[in-house]
């Protein structure tokens, strides 16, 4: 078998000196579909936290997209994230740049240099999200759906071998939260990995897919019905 993308062992998930989750084991391959749900203050941002290095990995061990979550250095953590996309409640684009401006600021801050390069892969990310025509836009002209499309086109850049997502329906209505999970639900079809927090029945019922639950202090695998 491959090596895991993502692989949790005994681990324990801290919020400064507060224990959040112990005896955390989790094996994810490359091309897996996750969701992770679980009550309000269960844990599962400090588990995505940790996983991109927001958090340091206390005690037991941890890996993702090669790198070891116990041994990273404060300087490598960039490196990491260049290495999986993450996706926001909040979306968390800059709002006094264009939506062009948001990509071209990631791709440069990660050593893209060539200007028709650069050009190339936002027109190519922007066309995965079906966003292509308002490059010019700035954020704060677009809908929460369309805010969201471009951080999942931003979380694409740098061909991430994993997507961590944190709740990235929270703060969509209903019918926007869908089309966004229809776009997620493609991104993993062309071969993505994703790990999705969600408090989102409606989705989880609709677009079934493996399930881990935190519940009392503990990280769990779930049969597909589970309740939120
Ligand atoms: N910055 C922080 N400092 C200390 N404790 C924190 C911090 N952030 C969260 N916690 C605590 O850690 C626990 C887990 O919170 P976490 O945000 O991971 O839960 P969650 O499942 O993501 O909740 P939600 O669904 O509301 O986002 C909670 O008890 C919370 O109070």
């Amino acid at each position: 078998m491959e090596k895991p993308v993502l692989f949790l062992e005994n681990a324990e998930i801290y919020q400064r000196e507060n224990l959040v989750l112990s005896n955390v084991n989790l094996s994810i391959q490359k091309g897996e579909f996750y969701y992770l749900i679980g009550k309000t203050g269960s844990g599962k941002s400090s588990l995505m936290k940790t996983l991109y290095g927001d958090l340091k990995l206390q005690k037991g061990a941890g890996s993702i997209v090669d790198f070891d979550l116990k041994k990273i250095k404060e300087k490598e953590i960039p490196f990491l994230r260049r290495k999986i996309g993450i996706v926001f409640q909040d979306f968390k684009l800059l709002s006094d740049r264009t939506i062009f401006g948001n990509l071209e600021f990631v791709l440069k801050a990660t050593g893209w240099k060539d200007k028709s390069k650069i050009k190339d892969k936002i027109n190519e990310v922007l066309d995965k999200v079906g966003m292509k025509t308002q490059a010019y836009k700035k954020t704060y002209e677009l809908s929460g759906g369309e805010q969201q499309r471009i951080a999942i086109a931003r979380a694409l850049l740098n061909d991430p071998e994993l997507i961590l997502a944190d709740e990235p329906t929270g703060n969509l209505d209903p019918k926007t939260s869908l089309e966004v999970m229809e776009l997620l639900n493609e991104i993993h079809k062309s071969g993505k990995t994703i790990l999705m927090a969600t408090h989102d029945y409606q989705l989880i019922v609709k677009f079934k897919q493996k399930t881990l639950k935190c519940e009392g202090g503990e990280l769990f695998e779930v049969a597909q019905k589970a309740t939120v």
